[in-house]
C-alpha cells in the first residue's frame, strides 16, 4: 500500500482514527486537567457521536484504519510485543518485584487484552483478575482503583502524535507527559505492522526526542506545493520546527512556514485557529488575527536553513507564496468576539477537508458552519458535544495517511 498526504484537501483515502474506549472512563474531576481534558466525558454518547464521523467517512469511500485494531496486529509480532512492553510495563509502573510476573503475563497475554491496556492503562484490581495472587510491597499499597499503567485518552486526537507528511511520518514528539507514550504505540505499529512493515517511506521523526524538541500534529498542516506550515505554540518549539524541517529538507521538501502563535490552552495548536478547506482556501478563527511567520528554505550545504522572518501582516501572504499562488482566501465568520471566541473554543476552526470543498465539522459551530456554507463549502456535520471535551475537533481526530493528489 502506498501512503502519501501531499494536501490539507486531496480526496480523503486512508485515515487512522481511534474509537474511544474504557481509557475515556479513568477520566474524574480530579485527574482530568493532568490527562488534558476540560471535562469528564460520557463514553457510550461520544462513542455514538464518533460512530457517525466514521459513518461519514465511510459514506464518502474513506478507509479506516482503527488505531487500537493496527496496535493489536502489531501485538502478535514478538518483536513488537516485546519492544511495547520494554516501554510501557516496566519495574516503574509495576514495581520491581511484581514486574517478573507481570512481564511473563503480558507476553502471553491475548493481543486485544494488551492492546487495551496499552491504551487504557490497567488498575490494580483489573490486574488482579488477570493474575489473581500477585504480591509486591507495590500491590500492598496501593487501592484496587489506583493505576499501575496510566490511560491514554488523547489517542483520540490520532493526529497529534503521528503525521504523514508527504511520503513521510512523523512520530512526534510530545510535549505533556499525559501524551509521551502514544508516540510507543505509533512507532511500534509503523515499525511492525504489515501494512507498514513491507512499505517504504521515510521516518521524519521518530519522537523519542526530549520535550523541549517538541513538536506535535496539530500544529503541522500540509498546505501543498511541496510546502508545510507549522505552529510555534503552547506545544511545539523552535527547537523542534527546525528538527523538523532538516529532515523534511533532506526528503526533498521545499519550504516550511512557521506560524508564531498565541501560546495559550484555547489555541493549543494551529488547527485550532485555521484549517485549510479548498483550494487556497482556510477557515480562520477572527481572534487569531495576524501573526509573524518565519519561513524556512534548504540552505546551501545540507547542514544549512535559510530563514526568513516575515511581519505579521504578511501571514497571508507568505502562505499565499508557499502555495505559489498570488493570494489564499480566508473565510473568518462574520460575528460578535464573543461568539466568535465560543465556537473557537469548541473547535469551530477545526475542520476536516475530505476532498476540496468538503469538510467535516462539530453541528454546534451554526455561525461558522453557515458563513462557510454561504462561500460554496461544502459542510457535513458530526455532534461534537462529547467528543469535544477533550478540546479537539474533527481535524485532530484523524491522521490522514493517504489522500489522493489535487488536480
Ligand atoms: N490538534 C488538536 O488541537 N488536538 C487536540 C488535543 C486535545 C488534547 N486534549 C490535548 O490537550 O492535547
Amino acid at each position: 500500500m502506498k501512503f502519501s498526504v501531499a494536501s490539507e484537501i486531496g480526496e480523503l483515502a486512508t485515515v487512522i482514527l481511534h474509537r474511544p474506549g474504557r481509557e475515556m472512563n479513568r477520566l474524574t474531576p480530579d485527574n482530568k486537567d493532568e490527562l488534558l481534558f476540560d471535562d469528564v466525558l460520557w463514553l457510550e454518547r461520544a462513542q455514538q457521536d464518533h460512530d457517525q464521523f466514521a459513518a461519514i467517512l465511510k459514506q464518502r469511500g474513506v478507509n479506516i484504519l482503527y488505531l487500537q485494531d493496527l496496535l493489536t496486529d502489531t501485538i502478535e509480532v514478538p518483536a513488537a510485543r516485546e519492544y511495547l512492553l520494554e516501554g510501557a510495563l516496566t519495574p516503574d509502573h509495576t514495581g520491581l518485584t511484581a514486574a517478573p510476573t507481570v512481564r511473563r503475563w503480558a507476553e502471553e497475554a491475548p493481543a486485544a487484552v494488551l492492546a487495551e491496556v496499552l491504551i487504557a492503562g490497567i488498575t490494580k484490581a483489573e490486574l488482579l483478575e488477570q493474575l489473581p495472587g500477585v504480591s509486591s510491597m507495590v500491590m500492598s499499597s496501593i487501592d484496587d482503583e489506583d493505576l499501575l499503567l496510566s490511560p491514554l485518552p488523547n489517542h483520540l486526537f490520532t493526529r497529534d502524535s503521528s503525521s504523514w507528511i508527504y511520503d513521510g511520518v512523523s512520530v512526534n514528539t510530545m510535549r505533556r507527559t499525559a501524551r509521551r507514550r502514544e508516540t510507543l504505540n505509533y512507532r511500534a505499529i509503523y515499525r511492525w505492522h504489515p501494512l507498514f512493515a513491507n512499505a517504504d517511506f521515510p521516518l521524519w521523526n521518530d519522537g523519542t526526542l526530549g520535550r523541549e524538541m517538541s513538536i506535535e500534529g496539530g500544529d503541522i498542516q500540509i498546505i501543498g506545493n511541496g510546502a508545510v506550515m507549522i505552529g510555534v505554540s503552547e506545544r511545539t518549539c523552535p527547537q523542534g520546527v527546525e528538527h523538523l524541517a532538516a529532515k523534511l529538507f533532506a526528503g526533498g521538501i521545499r519550504e516550511v512556514v512557521a506560524v508564531r502563535m498565541h501560546k495559550s490552552r484555547a489555541q493549543m495548536h494551529l488547527d485550532t485557529i485555521m484549517t485549510m478547506v479548498d483550494r487556497g482556501t482556510f477557515t480562520k478563527y477572527a481572534g487569531a488575527g495576524m501573526l509573524p511567520t518565519v519561513t524556512l528554505r534548504p540552505g546551501d550545504s545540507p547542514d544549512e536553513i535559510e530563514v526568513r522572518e516575515n511581519a505579521p501582516e504578511l501571514m497571508h501572504q507568505v502562505i499565499a507564496e508557499a502555495l505559489g499562488l498570488d493570494e489564499i482566501v480566508v473565510l473568518t465568520t462574520p460575528q460578535d468576539s464573543r461568539s466568535a471566541a465560543r465556537e473557537q473554543w469548541d473547535d469551530g476552526a477545526n475542520s476536516l477537508a475530505i476532498a476540496p470543498g468538503t469538510i467535516i465539522t462539530y453541528e454546534r459551530n451554526v455561525n461558522t458552519n453557515r458563513y462557510l456554507t454561504s462561500k460554496g463549502i461544502e459542510v457535513l456535520t458530526i455532534p461534537g458535544s462529547e467528543l469535544g471535551r477533550g478540546r479537539g475537533g474533527p481535524h485532530c481526530m484523524s491522521c490522514p495517511v493517504l489522500r489522493n493528489p489535487v488536480d
